[in-house]
């Protein structure tokens, strides 16, 4: 037992399997540290996410989000965030990518100007990722990450200036199962956040940088004040500056969006900026409303960055950020480089008109999801930043005003049969990726993540909630769900192969995707009963 002030605190308990990163890991500074975080936060963090259960029973009963009465004076005020590191400056391109090895040294060569590595939408959080995952950023800071890839050879190691590096750690709904304290396991957020911070801040600040994060998930500014209370007692407990550690928040849920400003606030020692996580915020609209049938969301193809609801998010986030002097960073066009050149041609179109509409708008940066994309990125915010560090001077304050009407209109757009059969075919082999271990993969030509699969798997649920009626006629219920699901699942098959798809765990993963779109309550996200079936199948869990 460790002391915390006058408290004593209990000791972690270590559930997960000794792997050869562990012990310089979960070293014994970790484990107390971890220890120390856990008794002051977890139970806050419980009741924040009770409080997020007492909101949406309010909208599920037929309120509407909105801006909150109570903290209009934040709003209304003048006051700016601490500031921006130099190498925080120009983060015009950023590529984000899971934790693994080689992806971390690709990432950091890449031509961008910013690394997000991701223990969020883009990893399956196994024990052995999340251990890894940290071993190879421990390596990266101190600049000797290397890797051969035993298939054939290839040596990676890192090039001369690497990416600015930023950690995305886990949304707060997660659970670390292997790390517990008094019988509970720890969040997850905390112990990717505890980790990389212990591990790397005094390297990160003596090479001039520091530690940085992304923060997913955020449904409240209390929320965003508990995180400032963690970041302040890690300062403090490492004699550290107050606002040494610096965060970007995704506003990637519906209710986040009315609560920029007090996020801004409530985090602005350490805040940078916000960034407009698409994709969980589509999903979020999908949760959030789901018991509002006149806003049931079309085929996922539809809703893009033009639609009016999503376009009012960027702007209203550019126009909050910009007054607070924080950046506003884009985010992902889920689009990644195809082998035949008519193909590439087309995504290299489409994700020009993206990050176009992203630049035009006032957007700092933009995020991609391959390197191979980067140049093609670099090219549009080239051309709207300049010679600039970023775009803060586009204020749209003389914009019409934004609101909560704005943010809420419905999304025009069919729903069809090819959408909805897409829609299972996307869902079930995520899943069966995601339970094997793999948080993101291609799938159809597009970069398919814990994120956009909740869309697909979501939208089938609400169509069925709501009795959608296709572009055919046929009305979605449970049993056309299940003739479709059986039908595409052997479409997948011919697409994979026999091989592939026996020895997969496609039927495990077509079981829990069946159980989440035919249950009564929309499952709060498919990582949540994913992540007990991850830790089974995965031999180190
Ligand atoms: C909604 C959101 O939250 S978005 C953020 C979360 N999502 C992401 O971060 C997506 C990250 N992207 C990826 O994981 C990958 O690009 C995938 C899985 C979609 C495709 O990966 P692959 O099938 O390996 O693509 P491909 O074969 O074209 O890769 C070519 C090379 O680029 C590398 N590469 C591809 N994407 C990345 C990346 N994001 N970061 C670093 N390297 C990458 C590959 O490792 C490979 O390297 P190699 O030639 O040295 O072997
Ligand atoms: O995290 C990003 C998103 O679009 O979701
Ligand atoms: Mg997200």
């Amino acid at each position: 037992m460790t002391m915390l002030g006058a408290e004593a605190v209990q000791p972690i308990e270590l559930r997960g399997a000794t792997l050869p990163d562990s012990e310089r890991v979960l070293t014994t500074e970790a484990m107390t540290f971890l220890a120390e975080l856990g008794a002051r936060f977890a139970a806050p963090r419980a009741q924040l996410l009770q409080a997020r259960r007492q909101r949406q029973e309010k909208i599920d009963a037929g309120a509407l989000p909105g801006f909150l009465p109570a903290t209009e004076s934040i709003r209304k005020e003048d006051w700016q965030i601490l500031g921006i590191p130099a190498d925080l400056q120009d983060r015009r391109v950023e590529i984000t990518g899971p934790v693994d090895r080689k992806m971390v040294i690709n990432a950091l060569n890449a031509q961008v100007r910013v690394f997000m590595a991701d223990f969020e939408d883009s990893l399956a959080p196994s024990w052995e990722k999340v251990v890894q995952g940290q071993a190879n950023l421990m390596d990266a800071v101190a600049g000797t990450i290397e890797y051969t890839n035993p298939a054939n050879g290839k040596h990676y190691a890192l090039d001369e200036d690497p990416a600015v590096l930023i950690c995305r750690v886990r949304g707060l709904h997660l659970d670390e199962a292997h790390l517990q304290q008094d019988g509970q396991a720890l969040p997850g957020a905390l112990v990717d956040f505890a980790l990389y911070f212990l591990h790397n801040h005094q390297a990160l600040l003596s090479k001039g940088s520091g530690p940085y994060f992304y923060i997913p998930k955020l449904e409240s500014h209390l929320e965003a004040r508990w995180w400032a209370e963690v970041f302040a007692y890690s300062e403090e407990r490492f004699g550290l500056q107050p606002g040494t550690i610096k965060v970007t928040c995704l506003i990637e849920t519906l209710p986040a969006v009315f609560e920029m400003d007090e996020i801004l606030y409530e985090l602005r020692n350490n805040i940078v900026g916000l960034n407009c996580g698409r994709w969980d915020y589509i999903f979020s609209y999908i949760k959030t409303l789901k018991n509002h049938p006149d806003r049931v969301l079309p085929d996922r193809q539809v809703v893009t960055m033009e639609k009016p609801f999503l376009n009012a998010y960027s702007r209203l986030l550019i126009r909050t950020c910009h007054r607070r002097g924080a950046l506003a960073m884009g985010g992902m066009a889920a689009f990644i480089p195809a082998k035949d050149p008519e193909t590439q041609a087309k995504v290299l179109e489409k994700v020009t008109a993206d990050k176009e509409l992203e630049a035009r708008n006032g957007h700092d940066g933009t995020w991609i999801a391959h390197p191979g994309l980067a140049q093609t990125a670099m090219g549009v915010m080239d051309q709207y930043i300049g010679d600039a560090p970023n775009q803060l001077g586009v204020s749209r304050e003389s914009d019409a005003p934004i609101t909560a009407e704005h943010l809420l209109q419905p999304c025009e757009g069919q729903a069809t049969e090819q959408g909805m059969r897409a829609n299972i075919r996307i869902a079930v082999q995520y899943i069966e990726a995601w339970i094997s271990g793999n948080g993101c993969v291609p799938i159809y030509g597009l970069m398919e993540d814990a994120a956009t699969a909740e869309i697909s798997r979501a939208s089938i649920w609400q169509w069925i909630r709501h009795g959608t009626v296709l572009d055919n006629g046929q009305l979605v219920t449970q049993a056309l769900f299940e003739q479709m699901l059986n039908q595409e699942l052997e479409t997948v098959r011919q697409e994979l192969g026999g091989q592939r798809f026996d020895s997969g765990r496609f039927e495990q993963a077509a079981e829990l995707f069946r159980a989440i779109t035919c249950a009564e309550q929309l499952t709060d996200f498919l990582t949540l009963p994913g992540y007990e079936i991850l830790s089974k199948n995965t031999s180190n869990g």
